[in-house]
C-alpha cells in the first residue's frame, strides 16, 4: 500500500508551483521522514523541530524526530514554553539563534510540531531565517486545522495580535488526529470554534450538522474526527487559493476576530484561548450583522447556542468597558484609513467584509450584546 492510500483524506492547497498537501492520517507523524521525501525536502541538511513543553512531554516531537532520523536526516529540537505569550519577538530571536547554532542552511526545513502558537512562531522564524527556508506543519490541536493551513505566520506585540508576520506557505501539513487524544477539554472546545467559524462563513449545511451534533463534537474520534478536520481544512484551503494574501475574500476567515483579538490582547494573551475569544467575537459580529446588514434575526442566537453547547464563552466580561474593547480594534489589520472593518454574515454560510462601520454602531451592538447575553456570576 502506498503512503497516499493509508489516510483519512488529503486536501491540496492549490497555489501553482507552491501547491502542498494537507495529509490527514492516524499515525502520520511516524511517517514524517517518508512524507519529507514525498514533498521533495532535502534530507542532506539539518532540520529543526520546534515544539512546546506540553507537546514535548506528550512525546510527539520525539516521534517526528525518530521518523526523520530513520530517513537519514540530522535533526535538532528546540522546545519553547507552552502558551500564547511565547509567540513573541524574544522567542523568535531565540529560535533564529538556535537555527544558526544547529547549522540550518537554505535547504533545511523547520518542523512546527504543536498547536497554532508553535505553528505561527516557527513559521515566522522559517519565513525570516536566511530570508526564508522551508517549513512543515505538524498540527497537534483541533484549532491548528485552521492555523496550519494558508501560510499566515506571525508573532504578537503586547498591544496587537499577529501584527508582525509574513505570508509563508508550508511545504506540507502532516495532520495526525490521534495527537488530539491528549488535548484538554478546554483546547478541544477552543479548536472547534474555528470549525464553527468555517461553517458560518462558507457552509450552512456544515453549521446545521454541527448544531445537530452539539456536545458530541467534543468526543469525536476515528473517521468522524478525521473527516471533520479534513472538511474544515478544505474550506480554509479553498479561501486561501482564491486570495492568498488577503486582498479580498480571505478576510472572511477573520469572522469573529476583531473583537476576539481585542479580548486576547486585553487578557494579556493569558486569559483566553484563541478559540474562546473568537467565540465571543463571532456572537458580536453576528449581532452586528443583524443590525447592520439585515442578517436574519436569530442568527446570533443560533451561533451562541451552538458555541455554549460545546462549552465556549459567548459573553463579554463585565470588567471590560466599551472603550477597553474598541481601543485595540483600531490596531486591527483590516482597518483602512482609520475606519473599522468587520466581517459580517449576510446569512449563515455567507460572509461579507464591511468597511467604514461607525464606532457608534459598534457601541450600540456592544450594548445589545451585554443585554442579550449578560455576563454570568
Ligand atoms: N496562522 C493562522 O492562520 C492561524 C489561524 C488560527 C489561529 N492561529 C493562531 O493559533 C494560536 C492558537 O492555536 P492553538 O489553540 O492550537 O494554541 P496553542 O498552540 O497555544 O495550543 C493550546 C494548548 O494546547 C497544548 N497542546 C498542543 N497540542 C497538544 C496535544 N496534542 N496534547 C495536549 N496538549 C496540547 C499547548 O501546549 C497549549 O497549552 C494563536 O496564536 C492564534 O493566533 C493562527
Ligand atoms: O487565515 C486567515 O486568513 C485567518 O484570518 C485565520 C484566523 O483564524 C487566524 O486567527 C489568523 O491568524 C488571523 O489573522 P490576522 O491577519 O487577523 O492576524
Ligand atoms: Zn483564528
Amino acid at each position: 500500500m502506498s503512503l497516499w492510500d493509508d489516510v483519512w483524506d488529503v486536501v491540496w492547497v492549490e497555489l501553482g508551483d507552491r501547491r502542498y498537501p494537507i495529509v490527514v492520517a492516524d499515525g502520520a507523524m511516524d511517517q514524517a521522514g517518508k512524507w519529507m521525501r514525498e514533498v521533495g525536502l532535502s534530507p542532506g541538511s539539518v532540520h529543526l523541530i520546534v515544539t512546546d513543553e506540553t507537546v514535548d512531554r506528550a512525546g510527539y516531537a520525539r516521534r517526528v524526530a525518530a521518523a526523520l532520523t530513520a530517513e537519514g536526516v540530522r535533526v535538532e529540537t528546540a522546545v519553547v514554553p507552552a502558551g500564547e505569550p511565547t509567540k513573541s519577538l524574544e522567542w523568535a530571536s531565540r529560535l533564529w539563534e538556535a537555527a544558526l547554532a544547529a547549522g540550518l542552511d537554505r535547504r533545511s526545513a523547520i518542523w512546527a510540531v504543536g498547536g497554532g502558537m508553535v505553528g505561527d512562531l516557527a513559521g515566522f522564524v522559517a519565513a525570516t531565517y536566511m530570508r526564508g527556508i522551508a517549513f512543515v506543519q505538524v498540527p497537534t490541536t483541533w484549532l491548528a486545522h485552521d492555523a496550519a493551513v494558508g501560510g499566515k505566520v506571525a508573532i504578537n506585540l503586547p498591544e496587537a495580535k499577529n501584527v508582525v508576520g509574513a505570508f509563508h506557505q508550508p511545504r506540507l501539513v502532516l495532520y495526525d488526529p490521534t495527537a488530539l487524544d491528549s488535548l484538554s477539554a478546554r483546547d478541544v472546545a477552543s479548536g472547534l470554534a474555528e470549525v464553527v467559524k468555517h461553517a458560518c462563513i462558507r457552509d450552512a449545511e456544515l453549521f446545521y450538522e454541527l448544531a445537530e451534533r452539539g456536545k458530541e463534537l467534543l468526543h469525536l474520534a476515528g473517521s468522524d474526527r478525521g473527516r471533520l478536520l479534513a472538511r474544515s481544512c478544505a474550506i480554509k484551503a479553498r479561501v486561501v487559493e482564491e486570495d492568498e494574501k488577503e486582498s479580498g475574500v480571505r478576510a472572511h476567515l477573520n469572522f469573529g476576530h476583531t473583537l476576539g483579538h481585542s479580548l486576547e490582547t486585553l487578557g494579556d494573551y493569558r486569559r483566553y484561548r484563541h478559540g474562546e475569544a473568537v467565540a465571543v467575537g463571532m456572537v458580536f459580529a453576528a449581532l452586528l450583522s443583524e443590525e447592520w446588514l439585515g442578517a436574519p434575526p436569530g442568527t446570533a442566537e443560533r451561533i451562541a447556542c451552538l458555541l455554549e453547547e460545546i462549552g465556549l464563552p459567548v459573553r463579554i466580561p463585565a470588567e471590560f468597558t466599551d472603550d477597553d474593547l474598541i481601543g485595540p480594534m483600531y490596531k486591527d489589520k483590516k482597518m483602512i484609513g482609520g475606519h473599522l472593518t468587520f466581517v459580517l454574515l449576510e446569512t449563515l454560510g455567507r460572509a461579507r467584509a464591511v468597511t467604514r462601520i461607525p464606532e457608534e454602531a459598534v457601541r450600540k451592538v456592544l450594548d445589545r450584546h451585554r443585554r442579550q447575553f449578560p455576563p454570568r456570576g
